[in-house]
């Protein structure tokens, strides 16, 4: 059966996709309180459905991990893990013009709903990748896992952490993880083989109080000024290389203040006429894998937040960009390496054009494989779509969704099939 013919899904058959679909975007699973119960009972009806050996795993209690199989004929063969997360971030219903968790579409064909493009629309593409080779009678040689995880909007670690940790996924022997990417404004699939690290930074500055008349040398708030026109600076350098198209979005750090904390509180706001004696800000800081991290860090030191200024600095959270080994959490994208191959030509076989292989500007989940030496690629379908990650009125057109599911029907078949004697695809070889 040539791929492509299976477009042409009845109108019915394209009705009960787009009902699964939007079934699973109704399911409020928004931080911090996501309703995993209801989605894992979707999800491994789903399982079910498709005779996929399906389990759900708490490996912390009520934040189920759904686990389906399908399972491969050879099985000395490494198997391909379809991973993605069920939680959304939360939404502000006020601002969006239609409810977030209503999957409503509209004329055009747009479905709303958080998580539309991140990333409830993957998991499901999975699913009904797989349904459809079953329906073409398809036996894959490799097995293939299906992976619904919670948290990664939290860091991931009570899930994807857990599951890599465990003796479960031990024993999945995993060569390839299939992981969440970005929508793409333009016709090209936007694919990832690398993330940049979450450093969340907090600088404090202490100073003595004073009148709020007075002008003196070190107080709290003019330290904490002088450390933010330092980042600025530095910001802004970053920023400049990216609109010079010397480095991609990925490739910079990124740097942006998201709190300021200081001021005496009153009853009628803040007390105006008192200088402070502690002053705080905290950024967000994005690090590529190839960064130079002893320098970055001399700058927060040495810059940012001095001891000589009487400024202090403590990280929230601070990802290293390397594994245990010292190795960037990256995998080469060259052809010595088979499943990147197979990915282009699998998309491509598709109808579909994949971008260059980029560095993720966020984070995901693919940190906690990529710790474990495994090669994870970072890939959500959604073409001449605006990126609407975390943003209001999310949405996904239901004729992309619907490509991208042809789209990993594909990759499904041709990863599934790859027979390289248990070599791995040079994967574990090229991390
Ligand atoms: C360190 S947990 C943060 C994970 C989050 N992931 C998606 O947006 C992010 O801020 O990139
Ligand atoms: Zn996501
Ligand atoms: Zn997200």
């Amino acid at each position: 059966i040539e791929i492509g013919s299976s477009s042409s899904s009845s109108e019915s058959e394209e009705s009960s996709i787009i009902s699964r679909f939007q079934q699973y975007l109704r399911i409020n699973t928004s931080q911090p309180t996501p309703r995993y119960q209801e989605a894992a009972d979707f999800l491994l009806s789903e399982g079910k459905s498709l005779s996929l050996e399906s389990q759900i795993i708490e490996f912390v209690a009520g934040k189920p991990l759904v686990l389906l199989k399908w399972e491969g004929t050879n099985p000395h063969l490494s198997s391909i893990l379809l991973y993605s997360h069920t939680d959304v971030v939360p939404a502000e219903p006020d601002k969006w013009t239609h409810n977030p968790f209503g999957a409503h579409m509209d004329s055009e064909g747009r479905i709303y709903a958080r998580g539309s493009q991140d990333m409830k629309c993957v998991g499901m593409q999975y699913l009904e990748a797989i349904r459809r080779l079953k329906a073409q009678h398809f036996r894959p040689l490799r097995s293939v896992y299906v992976a619904f995880s919670p948290d990664e909007e939290i860091g991931g670690d009570d899930g994807a952490g857990k599951f890599v940790q465990s003796e479960i996924f031990e024993q999945m022997n995993v060569g390839v993880v299939l992981d969440e990417g970005s929508a793409s404004p333009d016709e090209h699939y936007r694919v990832f083989y690398a993330e940049r690290s979450p450093w969340w930074l907090v600088i404090k500055a202490v100073g003595a109080p004073g009148h709020g008349s007075k002008l003196y040398d070190n107080s709290a708030m003019e330290n904490l000024l002088k450390s933010i026109e330092s980042v600025r600076r530095f910001r802004a350098s970053q920023f400049d290389l990216i609109k010079a198209g010397l480095k991609a979005e990925g490739d910079a750090v990124s740097v942006n203040m998201v709190f300021l904390k200081a001021g005496t509180p009153s009853p009628t706001g803040f007390v105006m006429n008192l200088q402070p004696s502690e002053a705080e800000a905290g950024f967000d800081i994005r690090v590529p894998p190839t960064a130079d991290t002893e320098s970055l860090e001399r700058r927060i030191a040495e810059e940012w937040a001095p001891s000589s200024r009487n400024m202090s600095f403590s990280f929230i959270q601070k990802i290293p960009v390397q594994d245990k080994f010292g190795k960037p959490f990256l995998s080469k994208t060259d052809s010595s390496n088979s499943w990147w191959t197979l990915l282009e030509n699998a998309v491509q076989k598709a109808g579909g054009k994949l971008g260059k292989p980029e560095i993720f500007p966020a984070s995901t989940d693919s940190y906690h494989f990529r710790g474990c030496g495994l090669l994870a690629i970072g890939f959500s379908p959604m073409a001449n779509t605006p990126v609407l990650l975390h943003d209001h009125n999310e949405f996904l057109n239901k004729d992309v969704y619907l490509k991208g599911i042809e789209i990993y029907e594909s990759i499904i078949k041709a990863y599934a099939s790859f027979d390289d004697h248990g070599k791995d695809g040079g994967s574990r070889d090229e991390l």
